[in-house]
């Protein structure tokens, strides 16, 4: 099966502080690969790197048959890595519809018949279908959030990325937000995930990665990964987390 990324020794710094030390990491297409691991373990710092929201300093990181570099490659690189934040980032100023249009007319050039077509199919796909002549304000988080991720969509993008997207959720909205996560899942979308969500590693993964100080110190399929990780670290940070 063909590699969509590919990370090989990248280490990232922030001035002298090294937040990402050797990361090798590759994700294959139709693949779903969540990272876990403790606050500051530098989770969202490898995603922001592929995507070329942060620069790293060392290591090659690739996307399809491209080198992701700063310079000229920084809009195809973007069409072809999708991400949801945390914060859902929709234009507050913009219909949701309008939202999920935009980047494929402006990016794209796409006619905007069409790109309103794809809008409202990928509405209904989210479950939001009637909710496309809204705004952003009028919409609960979890639906922001479905938003997001049918905007992520309509660039038809290799991967998509999620930087924690349950996290600044009332608890009762999470699961309608994993749900559409997992209807991306079963229709062969690529996807790495970063999240404290374990229910949703264990389910839906297809490998668990568990970082800790800027290093990924174990990865494996999830049966194996929650039932007998193999680092004394991860064998704790489990036990935190599930036990607590
Ligand atoms: N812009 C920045 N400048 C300097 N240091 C940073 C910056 N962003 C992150 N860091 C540091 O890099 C390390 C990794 O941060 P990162 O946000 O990637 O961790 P994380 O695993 O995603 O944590 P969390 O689960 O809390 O979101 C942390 O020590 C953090 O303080």
């Amino acid at each position: 099966m063909s590699n969509v990324i590919e990370i090989e020794h990248m280490s990232k710094f922030y001035g002298a502080f090294q937040a990402l030390d050797d990361i090798n990491l590759t994700v294959s297409q139709g693949e779903v690969v969540v990272i876990i691991g403790p606050s500051g373990s530098g989770k969202s710092t490898l995603i922001r790197c592929i995507n070329m929201l942060e620069q790293y300093q060392q290591g090659d990181i690739r996307v399809g048959d491209q080198r992701v570099e700063t310079g000229d490659k920084l809009a195809s690189i973007r069409c072809e890595v999708g991400m949801v934040f945390q914060n859902f980032n929709l234009y507050p100023h913009l219909s949701v519809l309008t939202n999920i249009a935009l980047a494929p007319i402006r990016v794209r050039g796409m006619a905007r018949r069409d790109a309103n077509e794809r809008a409202h199919l990928l509405l209904e796909k989210v479950g939001m279908g009637g909710h496309a002549q809204k705004y952003p304000s009028q919409l609960s988080g979890g639906q922001q959030q479905r938003v997001a991720i049918a905007r992520t969509m309509a660039m038809e993008p290799r991967v998509i990325l999620f930087d924690e997207p349950t996290s600044a959720l009332d608890p009762e909205m999470v699961g309608e937000v994993l749900d559409v996560m997992q209807s991306l899942v079963r229709s062969g979308v690529t996807m790495v995930v970063v999240t404290h969500e374990m229910g949703f590693a264990r389910k839906v993964a297809d490998r668990v990665v568990f970082m800790e100080n800027g290093r990924i110190i174990e990865q494996n399929n999830p049966h194996d990964f929650f039932t007998a990780p193999q680092e004394p670290r991860t064998h704790a940070f489990l036990q935190a987390v599930l036990h607590h």
